[in-house]
């Protein structure tokens, strides 16, 4: 096909509009999703990924059983390919869309160090870890070069969902063709590199450093790509899988280097979805010295180890004291592997589990979310109407089940939505103040 046409074809289809998405999580119980799991499936995230819109109010949402995402964003994580177990970075992580798909990939074993610079969008992204019910994630606001510091040659893959012009998303989001000004793609690509010689050195030999944007600018893909192999030579571009419509990145808009072909392009009138360019390096040795890290130990005194293991066990819930760590009044699950984290600036520690109120113990609203109506002692699971009362903070008269007293995990399709306290036939509500809000559509699945 002749180019004139090609670009026929592509401005065109500025002109339809862009299609939701949302991913299915598996950390959740979704066995009851049943209407949403009928939806058109994204193609080359067919397990979880389908096409559809998840509204805010929904049960899909509240539980963190679905994550709205971009279609072609969905691939970004599948070149990630994260098994549990790997210790992974993600580098520009907020709103945390590629970070719950890598996280539900390690099926919360492994480290995964979600990073933002911009403290504002740490806290959406820490908030999105939470209701996804990840457990093994540290979610920490630096700037690259601070983290870079911290972890010589420590991750085996790596995420840069750069920064960018954003011109693959002008169709979905009106607000980034504001930004867009003659000069920007070269800011952008400066910033990137800037970002990536951070980057590079945080990567162990014979690990995986995966770069995406959501542009079309070779400025910020292939010459960014070439830029790295030139500078860096124990990088080498590693090939990614294409399907359906995905097409090779274009060595002629960089500077020929054949191996740019193994980059991938999706393009948004060859797909279904919004445009974007993904590329999966390897590192295969590294100049600079291994720099011993330490890991992170439990602080617990021997006194609040037996309170807690009394707590906890009351509760039925295990869980190896020797990852507990004591934070002033709250008490975290660290990860696998997790790194000391003095001098870090961590918003989320792996799994915020109890805080010490008045000399007792509270389950933390984030163990509420990681968990499932059978791993814990007792639950109740909300009608539609008592699920808007709940997240309301109103307490819930006259259960219609039989209760013990004492804590109750609230579940809505199985899946733990936060706590409440049992006694004199009602359940105090411990919903956090922070996030009840009043429902006023009717309750969906989505
Ligand atoms: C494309 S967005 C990340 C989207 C995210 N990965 C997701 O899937 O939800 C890029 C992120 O880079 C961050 N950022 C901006 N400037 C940066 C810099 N100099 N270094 C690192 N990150 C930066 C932005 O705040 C933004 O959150």
């Amino acid at each position: 096909m002749c180019w004139a046409i090609k670009l026929t074809f592509f401005f065109r289809s500025f002109n339809l509009n862009s299609v939701n998405a949302f991913r299915l999580n598996p950390l959740k119980d979704i066995s009851h999703f049943k209407q949403l799991g009928k939806l058109p499936q994204v193609s080359w995230n067919a397990d979880f990924g389908h096409y559809g819109k998840i509204f805010g109010e929904s049960t899909a949402f509240l539980t963190g059983a679905a994550y709205s995402q971009e279609a072609s964003a969905q691939f970004v994580a599948r070149v990630v390919d994260a098994q549990p177990g790997e210790k992974i970075l993600d580098l520009a992580a907020a709103p945390g869309g590629k970070t719950t798909q890598i996280a539900a990939d390690m099926q919360n074993r492994g480290l995964l160090v979600a990073n933002e610079i911009n403290f504002g969008r740490a806290k959406i992204l820490s908030e999105n870890v939470e209701r996804s019910g990840i457990t093994n994630c540290l979610v920490t606001n630096h700037r690259p070069d601070d983290l870079a510091t911290r972890f010589v040659n420590y991750f085996d893959k790596i995420l840069l969902d750069a920064p960018c012009s954003g011109e693959g998303m002008f169709r979905k989001d009106h607000q980034a063709v504001q930004y867009w000004h003659t000069g920007y793609n070269q800011e952008c690509a400066d910033r990137q590199r800037e970002i990536l010689r951070s980057t590079v050195a945080m990567l162990r030999p014979g690990g995986q450093l995966i770069y995406s944007t959501c542009t079309f600018a070779p400025e910020e893909d292939e010459q960014i790509m070439s830029w790295l192999l030139t500078h860096y030579p124990e990088f080498q571009l590693s090939d990614i899988q294409k399907t359906a419509g995905i097409e090779d990145g274009r060595p002629d808009w960089a500077d020929g280097n054949k191996t740019l072909s193994k980059a991938a392009r999706l393009w948004p009138d060859k797909i279904n979805g919004e445009g974007h360019f993904v590329a999966r390096l390897v590192k295969t040795k590294s100049h600079i010295p291994e720099a011993s890290s330490s890991q992170l130990i439990s602080n617990l005194k021997q006194n609040e180890q037996r309170l807690l293991s009394e707590f906890l066990t009351s509760l039925d819930l295990s869980l190896p004291m020797r990852n507990i760590y004591q934070f002033g009044a709250y008490f975290y699950l660290f990860p696998q592997n997790c790194p000391e984290i003095k001098g870090l600036k961590v918003l989320r520690l792996g799994l915020q589990i109890a805080e010490l109120k008045n000399k007792r113990f509270l389950p933390a609203h984030s163990l509420a979310l990681s968990l499932s109506k059978d791993n814990f002692s007792q639950s109740y699971e909300l009608s539609d109407t008592e699920l808007r009362q709940f997240v309301h903070g109103d307490v819930i008269t006259q259960p219609k089940t039989i209760l013990k007293k004492g804590w109750v995990l609230m579940t809505k399709k199985n899946n733990g939505i936060g706590f409440g306290r049992y006694s004199d036939h009602m359940i105090k509500n411990f919903y956090p103040k922070g996030l009840r809000k009043l429902i006023h559509a009717q309750l969906s699945e989505s």
